[in-house]
């Protein structure tokens, strides 16, 4: 079981907007213009901690910022396009990264790799020089490439700080949490799942053993409701049969974090929430980028949780995602290395 503490701060930080802001921070959204981009600029409208919001996209954003903008609340709108990406990035602190293609029924996520490393790997290289300090948000998939692409860029930029790059898969948790509420009767706002490894089919671990609501949960209820979090994605990707994937709940998700890390930021204490980062957890196996609980502070990760106890069920799940997580990172990293 994670620590009582650990426990109440996966719930604390599982509100979207649950307090006042203490300080305010500019926060950049590159690919504003998407399914995703719109309804997380929206939500960052209206995140207290965020007193100016960058939108960029090489198409659409300064559309997407004028409407926003008419929202009520105090912080500042700007749209810029497709040429003005150094202008959008000036002085951000953190920036939330939803550009690049989402897939179609019958396709991976890897099958996105092939589009989206190079829009990922430009975008880093430009915060790399015009932003190094901000905290870099990657919610475009392969996740589990992504991350590793645009920490291998900022390495070679000479500004890599881990602590300020994540990949987001607070949908996993979210999804985690409504599934496993659908079957219990609980109120998912109650129900917190730490959701580790990575994103994408095997290589998402539910640790349902943690949860009050979860951890009797056995047999065939217990595989269907592990499957359906591994694969929620693609329920929504077979609903919108060609559309794309999941936009409104990942901007949810998108926004949650992101007022997660500003909480952080500002200082607040006990906030714990499961994220891709470079971690040492399974470094000696050659993976060095792992999503477990993380605790979010002034400086981005401040402490990166170990897993505790696992089911024998779990163990096999971890067992089963650690070789694709492997490969995944690694063609990350050889993407940077060989461009
Ligand atoms: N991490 C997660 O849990 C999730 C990740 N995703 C991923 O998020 C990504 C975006 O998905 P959607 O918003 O549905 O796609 P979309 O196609 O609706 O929007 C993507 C936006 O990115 C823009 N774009 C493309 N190249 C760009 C560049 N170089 N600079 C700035 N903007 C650029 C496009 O113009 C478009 O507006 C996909 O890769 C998808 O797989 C989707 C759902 C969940
Ligand atoms: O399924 C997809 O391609 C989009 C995604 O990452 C998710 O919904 O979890």
């Amino acid at each position: 079981m994670l620590s009582r503490s650990v426990l109440r701060s996966l719930t604390h930080s599982s509100r979207l907007f649950s307090t006042s802001a203490a300080r305010q921070q500019k926060v950049a959204v590159l690919g504003a213009g998407g399914g995703i981009g719109q309804p997380l600029s929206l939500l960052l409208k209206l995140d207290p901690y965020v007193t100016s919001l960058s939108l960029y996209d090489i198409r659409g954003a300064p559309g997407v910022a004028a409407d926003v903008s008419h929202i009520d609340t105090a912080s500042e709108v700007t749209g810029y396009p497709a040429d003005k990406l150094d202008e959008a990035l000036e002085g951000v602190k953190v920036v939330v990264i939803p550009a690049g293609v989402p897939r179609k029924p019958g396709m991976t996520r890897d099958d996105l790799f092939n589009t989206n490393a190079s829009i990922v790997r430009d975008l880093a290289a430009a915060i790399g020089r015009v932003s190094p300090e901000a905290h870099i948000l990657v919610i475009s998939n392969p996740v589990n490439s992504t991350v590793p692409i645009v920490s291998a860029v900022l390495e070679k930029a000479g500004v890599y700080d881990p602590r300020r790059v994540f990949g987001v898969t607070t949908l996993d948790v979210v999804r985690a949490a409504r599934f496993l509420s659908q079957i219990t009767g609980s109120n998912p706002q109650d129900t917190v799942v730490p959701v580790v490894g990575g994103h994408s089919g095997a290589t998402i671990v539910p640790l349902l053993s943690q949860t009050e609501q979860g951890k009797s949960l056995t047999g065939e209820a217990y595989e269907k409701l592990i499957h359906r979090i591994q694969f929620g994605g693609d329920e929504v990707v077979k609903a919108k049969d060609g559309a794309g994937s999941a936009t409104l709940s990942m901007a949810y998700a998108g926004a949650r974090f992101t007022n997660a890390l500003l909480r952080g930021l500002a200082g607040e204490k006990g906030i714990v929430t499961p994220t891709f980062v470079k971690s040492p957890l399974f470094a000696d196996k050659g993976i060095d980028f792992f999503s477990s609980p993380i605790e979010l502070g002034p400086n981005g990760v401040e402490k990166v949780h170990p897993l505790g106890p696992l089911s024998p069920s779990e163990e096999k799940l971890l067992a089963a995602c650690l070789p694709d997580l492997k490969k995944n990172i690694e063609k990350g990293k050889a993407f940077v290395a060989q461009s």
